[in-house]
């Protein structure tokens, strides 16, 4: 994230770059000092050669050694120190060493352009979480290993690692986008991704080990098809053992009870009946003992007899995350709680587990949905994967209240940081932008594979975009509000008593509006009010008064962001805002606009260097 760079920032990005330079070699000898990267001068004044910055002369944008045939480590900790890095281009010198993990620091960059040099070594893990990259270019080094998951930077358009040491399988890219790929003369091995056509034998020849479709040479087949078949079949018998120990330690429970309290109620026998959630007493809810309302109180806890417990561990379904792998809904009850907040369909809560690992828990009390359907739901979402969307861990269902699970997100949330340019820590238009992109592009996704399910976010809104720990923006909470027909007939005007199907479309068009107020706290940096009408009626007013450029952040004026591109911008959210849901556009037509305006913003940049 590029926060505007305060004095000791500029300061200590300058110190990180001189000494990047001091510890390379020039082939004739020493560094050359004509190249003028020293102490005494400004990167962005002093024109060191092959450094390019923002139009501000603020930031460092691109780094471009080319051809310069300097020698030594690729020090990636000091080159990523200027964390707004867009383009590093040392291509055809005579680098050595290995990329280091710090190369994940470089969150901006698009270009990281290193073919020519001799470089070895295992790419790390980080450049697979530098999710602004399109081009990566390592052709002629010595890398080694597998390669990282690359094919999660869903932007990348250009791979080449042709002439190296690879080993392992290739990364499952999205070809269709892809403008240049080649891995020829490597040892990768496994099946040949399908190129779709777009790329021919010559791009993953030299791969001995690599088999099927085009190639002659044919896949074996999968041993862990048959492994997972035996897996299967030890679950299937070790489920039927389970449930016949099960039915004969019911059984005898029954037999001694009865005969300890023959003349008791039946009724009372029935409680503790494994029957899960679908026993309507109270005894079968998870009590959660709040002392929230208390004068001054913040901490809450949940608490359970031993007869709820055994019942919800049973309805807890921990979903397919690695993260919280064995938790039981015990250690969920457990933990302390603190309130997060409390919005109008529910209450967030911040637990933090035995062993630390603080997760939050989102209760939502009076959802009129079968607990069939809310299951078929979550496994829904939770199947439609998107590094752009917080995925939830686990989830519970009772007949009073829904409970979901997530990773506590401690780099907070977009209102958050809204808050914070009102408070003077301003952040810039290339962020803003991206922010947007990435959001966009996640949300499309989601509206695209859950179309015919009918699951839209329902509540889009900046407290619900939350950063992860690379300051990634993810969407929270996806698919945990229907609306009712009061929010709707507020959101979607003129829809009022529409059917299911209509009411599912609704849904899909009040996220677009709830993206659009988004998008206009980035461009004007203004809060929205709690039903987030205000400002899309203070922004449509001006704008119908010709006064546009008054909308937009002072902080972004006085950065020199593009008055067109907020334009552009500011085009859409009027588009995504506008009073008649029909009118407004699909997600994925917003996402296609938004990376327009992004790619322009790019080849502004992009344009000085080349
Ligand atoms: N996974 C998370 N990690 C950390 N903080 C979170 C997480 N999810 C939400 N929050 C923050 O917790 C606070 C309370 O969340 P909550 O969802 O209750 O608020 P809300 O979005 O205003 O309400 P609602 O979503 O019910 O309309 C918000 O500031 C939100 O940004």
């Amino acid at each position: 994230m590029v926060f505007n760079m305060s004095k000791s920032e500029e300061e200590e990005a300058r110190n990180a770059l001189v000494k990047f330079y001091s510890q390379l070699s020039h082939s004739n000898g020493a560094v050359d000092p004509s190249i003028g990267w020293n102490m005494s001068s400004d990167p962005c004044i002093g024109e060191w050669e092959g450094v390019f910055c923002d139009s501000k002369n603020v930031s460092v944008k691109k780094i471009v050694l080319d051809g310069f045939s300097l020698t030594g480590l690729l020090d990636a900790a000091s080159l990523c120190t200027p964390q707004s890095l867009a383009v590093l281009s040392l291509q055809e010198n005579n680098f050595m060493g290995d990329i280091s993990e710090e190369i994940g620091n470089c969150k901006q960059l698009t270009h990281l352009l290193l073919s020519g040099n001799k470089l070895s070594g295992i790419l790390p893990d980080s450049l697979s979480n530098l999710n602004n990259l399109k081009k990566f270019e390592i052709s002629n080094n010595s890398f080694s290993g597998k390669l990282p998951n690359l094919a999660r930077i869903s932007g990348l358009v250009s791979f080449l690692a042709d002439n190296n040491h690879f080993t392992g399988p290739i990364p499952y890219f999205d070809f269709s986008n892809f403008q240049l790929f080649n891995v020829s003369n490597n040892n990768f091995s496994g099946p040949v991704p399908n190129l779709k056509g777009r790329f021919g034998l010559d791009s993953i020849s030299g791969n001995a080990e690599l088999c099927g479709e085009p190639l002659s040479n044919v896949c074996p087949p999968s041993p862990s098809k048959k492994k997972n078949h035996s897996i299967e079949h030890i679950l299937m018998y070790g489920g039927y053992i389970l449930i016949g120990l099960l039915l004969v330690i019911f059984v005898a429970y029954k037999i001694v009870a009865k005969k300890k309290h023959t003349g008791e109620p039946q009724d009372n026998l029935d409680i503790v009946k494994p029957k899960g959630v679908s026993v309507d007493t109270s005894i079968n809810q998870p009590s959660i003992v709040s002392n929230e309302h208390k004068l001054g109180a913040s901490k809450t806890e949940y608490s359970m007899n031993s007869a709820e417990s055994a019942m919800m561990s049973t309805s807890m379904v921990v979903l397919s995350s690695p993260v919280v792998k064995g938790m039981k809904f015990e250690d969920l009850l457990k933990a302390p709680a603190e309130l997060l907040g409390r919005g109008k369909h529910g209450s967030l809560y911040k637990i933090v587990l035995e062993d630390g690992m603080p997760l939050v828990v989102k209760r939502i009390k009076d959802w009129a949905i079968s607990g069939e359907d809310f299951k078929r739901r979550m496994q829904k979402i939770d199947a439609t994967k998107h590094p752009g969307v917080l995925p939830a861990l686990a989830f519970y269902s009772s007949k009073q209240e829904k409970l979901v699970v997530y990773r506590f997100e401690q780099n907070g949330s977009l209102l958050k940081l809204l808050y914070g340019s009102q408070n003077g820590v301003a952040f810039d238009w290339e962020t803003r932008l991206s922010i947007a992109t990435k959001m966009a592009e996640a949300l499309a996704f989601m509206h695209k594979e859950l179309l015919d399910d009918g699951i839209a976010h329902g509540n889009i809104k900046s407290s619900n975009i939350m950063f992860n720990q690379n300051m990634d923006p993810c969407i929270s909470e996806y698919g945990l509000m229907v609306l009712d027909n009061q929010d709707n007939s507020t959101l979607v005007n003129g829809n009022n008593g529409h059917k299911t199907r209509d009411h599912a479309y609704s849904t899909f068009k009040v996220d677009l509006y709830g993206f659009g107020v988004i998008l206009l706290e980035l461009l004007t940096g203004k809060l929205v009010d709690n039903n987030g009408l205000d400002l899309a009626k203070w922004v449509h007013s001006v704008v119908s008064e010709e006064w546009t450029v008054e909308v937009f952040d002072k902080n972004l004026v006085k950065e020199g962001a593009s008055e067109e591109r907020m334009v552009n911008l500011l085009q859409v959210a009027l588009k995504c805002t506008n009073a008649s849901p029909e009118a407004r556009p699909s997600m994925n037509e917003v996402a296609s606009m938004i990376s327009t305006i992004k790619e322009e913003e790019e080849g502004s940049i992009v344009s000085d260097v080349w």
